[in-house]
């Protein structure tokens, strides 16, 4: 009994699971194995060569990014200022401190010995030479450090260095300015502070930054005495008589200080050092908390510094007495008034750093708490020179990253911006000149002769906002408001200023200063605008670059695409000659083609008392992916089976490759079943319309897995089936879908016989021939309803069956290679039974001559066998 659909597409289902079911009756067919799928040459390319990743969008850059200086201020400052050069060095200035008094001492004593003993006589005036010899020495020895001109200092190494000659003489060049010991406060501030003042007053940030060994002069430049006054001081009074010179005031001074200390080395902390100050945090590079204390007047200045002064960390140390502890940073902050249009965003700030002198422990004696802050300065002194060295050798070479070590501080966090080279930066040098000091000296000289060529590119102005100073900015207009309320300080920074007050826009502004109630929204939404605008071009950029990574990304893509083409191609071609290489071999041996789990080709004819069964399997070779079963019940006449094809096409349908062996069942009746593929996935069986014993089933199957099994007779068919009648079961058939090549049922030899199962092949095709016999003999049977209703259809297939019989003969005594599908040849046989004629018979009847009735009938089947080829698309 067949199986039905529900049962097949189970079957179908298991054999994709990889579980083939075995049918009793049915003979796997395996395709080829399935074969592990090649990685494409995408998935190649991607494990070779992982596409970059893209960067994630930087919006930390665009919210820091510098917004460019408005053109309208730009104007203003360069009609007003000396135009600026886009690029400038780093300034590096050198000041050498006098030698100390017990040194000075020392020397005038040695001097005053050689002078006494001149006025001894007589003296050896070989003697008198060597002394003097000596004499010069030490005198250049007693200070290290010589100075050659304004540019250029000469370190000598002293005598105990020089006699074991690990050092000799350096000269470091290049300097903006060396400052001898001899320079006054006002000289030092004229060449070196006045011109960043001048550029500050202009709206020009800047910032001033002491460095040099603990004692070296540092905080005696910047902050110096109230008999001799330093740089902020002098910086203070110049800003304030410039200010007090014009007219109008129009811009207003802030003032803050605050160090940086770590006490007992457990860690750096920030203390405000004005009046009422506190320590303060750091959040994302921005002081929290600091105050800054508004300044009119140059004196105010001084005493607020004065009074910072006082609260700053010192100690006292072998190198010096009143030896800094922390790192002091002064900030002078310049805002425009809200008349002075054009100066709107100007926002300069000037700022001065005193950093802690870096300390040799041999030196300073330090113990205890003292070497902790020795620790913590020299750390700080350190990750300072890191930054600037990274500066340097990212500038030289832009390959270098610049790698970012003001992470490690919070004095570089803070002036992160100037040792990116951001913003300018005018670099003191302080040195002793005492011999005892070569090493400190040379160690900084060293350190810091390179800085002179950091270059500060495309310098960011004050007017160039940036996100941190938008934070100040935001708090300006509530400074304003507590300047006039307190005058004293005002909270400049972050949150802790936020909460003290309301917002600017919250509460109408102070009643006293009318210009400060004018602010400006006006002005705050330009300043929103340009930056906004300037958002909008980062942004511009951003997606510039990741359109050219997308564009790369698709040309990548392409090119793998034709890689994947041209593997195509290569396939095909591999494909092409693996099955002309077997075209050719399969005439070899049968045992090839199983080797290489081509398709099986089985058939099977089995009598179904089994007392004459005999059953061959016969392998040929195919190139598809799917094959045909063909189940052939023969009764009485196997020519009726074949006319049991209800429909016509079935039989063309059915590509029929070969029936290797049919073997009919003792006592049962031959049923003729094809099993035949269709193109698709599904599962069909048709049963053919049975007439008097005879019963014909076609199946149509397809198997998209690797084998196929026979079906099993239904209970139907075999009560309908004589006991008596053979029972052949033929199996199978495989047809090349792709190709189109059908190979006929009786195309023979497959191959040239090699062992005895080719012989038995050769027998099968023989047991074929007289298969073929008995279909043509099969006309003279009674004919049943059925039957009658094919008539048509019979003389036709008699007519073909007896072509197939001398084309089977023909083609046993000349064996083909090439395989021909069935239905190629069952077309090329229908168009020999002369449809053509038949057509011209039917014209010539219209001539007047008559026909034959049986001529006629057989020319009415062919146009329909032939509508049925069509109709199932064959041609
Ligand atoms: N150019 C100078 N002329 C006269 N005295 C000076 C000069 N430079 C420094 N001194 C004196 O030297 C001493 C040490 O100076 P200062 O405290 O400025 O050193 P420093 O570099 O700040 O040291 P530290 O790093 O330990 O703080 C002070 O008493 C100061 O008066």
């Amino acid at each position: 009994m067949f199986e039905d659909d529900g049962e097949a597409i189970n079957r179908n289902r298991k054999m994709e699971n990889g579980s083939p079911v075995q049918c009793p009756n049915t003979v796997t067919v395996r395709r080829n194995p399935p074969r592990r799928a090649r990685a494409t040459p995408a998935a190649k390319a991607a494990e070779s060569n992982p596409p970059a990743a893209i960067s994630s969008f930087p919006l930390q850059e665009i919210l820091a990014m510098e917004v460019p200086q408005n053109p309208k201020d730009n104007s203003s400052s360069s009609s007003s200022s000396v135009q600026t050069p886009l690029s400038e060095n780093l300034k590096v200035y050198l000041r050498v401190r006098p030698l100390q008094l017990k040194n000075l001492k020392k020397s005038r004593n040695a001097d005053d010995q050689n002078s006494r003993s001149g006025h001894v006589w007589p003296q050896n005036p070989q003697k008198k030479k060597v002394t003097k010899e000596k004499n010069v020495k030490k005198k250049g020895c007693d200070a290290c450090v010589t100075i050659n001109d304004d540019h250029s200092v000469t370190v000598c190494p002293p005598m105990t260095l020089q006699e074991s000659r690990r050092s000799k003489s350096e000269v470091y060049e290049g300097f903006s300015h060396v400052f001898s010991t001899e320079s006054s406060q006002g000289e030092v501030y004229g060449k070196m502070v006045s011109p960043l003042v001048e550029d500050f007053l202009k709206g020009k940030s800047g910032m001033l930054t002491a460095l040099g060994p603990s004692g070296s002069g540092k905080t005696h430049t910047i902050f110096g005495s109230p008999r001799d006054p330093g740089m902020v001081p002098l910086a203070l009074q110049h800003i304030f008589r410039t200010e007090s010179s014009d007219s109008q005031p129009l811009r207003s001074y802030y003032l803050s200080i605050f160090e940086i200390y770590s006490e007992k080395g457990k860690g750096e902390k920030m203390y405000d050092l004005s009046a009422d100050g506190g320590e303060l945090t750091m959040q994302q590079y921005t002081i929290k908390g600091l105050k800054e204390v508004f300044i009119s007047k140059a004196g105010e200045a001084e005493s607020l510094v004065a009074c910072a002064m006082t609260k700053r960390a010192t100690a006292i140390t072998n190198a010096n007495s009143t030896s800094s502890r922390s790192q002091c940073i002064i900030n002078i902050r310049r805002v425009a008034n809200q008349d002075e249009v054009e100066d709107t965003l100007n926002c300069a700030v000037l700022t001065i750093a005193d950093l802690a002198g870096a300390e040799r422990e041999k030196r300073t004696g330090n113990q205890g708490t003292r070497l902790l802050e020795a620790n913590f300065i020299n750390n700080t002194s350190m990750v300072f020179g890191l930054c600037l060295r990274s500066l340097f050798e990212h500038q030289r070479n832009p390959k270098k990253p610049l790698q970012k070590h003001f992470h490690n501080s919070l004095l570089t966090k803070y002036l992160r911006d100037y040792l990116e080279g951001k913003k300018r930066m005018t670099l003191m040098l302080t040195v002793k000149a005492g011999e005892e000091d070569y090493l400190d000296t040379t160690y900084l000289l060293r350190q810091a002769s390179p800085y002179m060529k950091i270059k500060f590119n495309n310098v960011v102005e004050p007017s160039n906002i940036n996100k941190r100073q938008l934070q100040t900015l935001f708090t300006f207009e509530e400074q304003k408001r507590t300047k006039y309320s307190v005058p004293e300080a005002c909270s400049t920074e972050g949150k802790g200023h936020q909460e003290e007050g309301p917002l600017p826009h919250e509460e109408p502004l102070v009643k006293t200063d009318c210009k400060a109630t004018k602010p400006s929204h006006s002005k705050m939404a330009e300043r929103n605008h340009l930056i906004m605008q300037n958002f909008a071009k980062a942004i511009w950029q951003v997606l510039k670059q990741y359109r050219d990574k997308l564009k790369s990304a698709e040309n990548e893509n392409q090119n793998l695409r034709e890689e994947i083409k041209n593997e195509k191609i290569r396939y095909f071609e591999l494909e092409k000659q693996w099955k002309n290489s077997r075209c050719s071999t399969c005439s070899n041996s049968k045992e090839d083609y199983a080797e290489a789990a081509s398709i099986k080709v089985v058939t099977s004819f089995e009598s179904r008392s089994g007392l004459d069964e005999h059953r061959f399997n016969g392998v040929h070779e195919t190139n598809t992916n799917s094959f045909i079963k063909v189940k052939e019940s023969d009764g009485s006449s196997p020519c009726e089976d074949i006319n049991n094809f209800s429909e016509p096409g079935e039989v063309e349908e059915a590509h029929i490759n070969r029936v290797d062996e049919t073997t009919p069942r003792n006592g049962c009746k031959t049923v003729k079943k094809f099993m035949y593929e269709e193109a698709d996935d599904c599962c069909l069986t048709k049963n053919s319309t049975a007439f008097g014993t005879l019963q014909s089933r076609i199946l149509v199957k397809y198997d998209s897995c690797s084998s196929v099994e026979l079906d099993k007779f239904s209970e139907q068919d075999e009560e309908s089936t004589s006991p008596e009648s053979p029972s052949q079961e033929m199996s199978f058939i495989h047809c090349d879908a792709h190709e189109c090549e059908t190979q006929s049922v009786l195309d023979t030899p497959l191959y040239q016989p090699t062992s005895e199962k080719s012989e038995r092949d050769i027998s099968a095709l023989n047991e074929d021939k007289e298969f073929l016999a008995k279909l043509s003999d099969s006309r003279h049977l009674p004919p049943t309803e059925d039957f009658a209703s094919s008539q048509e259809q019979k003389h036709n297939i008699d007519v073909h069956c007896s072509e197939l019989r001398a084309d089977i003969s023909s083609k046993l005594e000349k064996p083909k290679r090439r395989l021909l599908p069935a239905s190629s040849t069952l077309l090329r046989d229908f168009s020999n039974m002369h449809v053509e004629d038949d057509i011209e018979v039917s014209k010539a009847n219209r001539n007047g001559k008559k026909s034959a009735k049986g001529e006629k009938i057989r020319t009415q089947g062919n146009i329909s066998l032939m509508r049925m080829l069509k109709g199932n698309h064959l041609f």
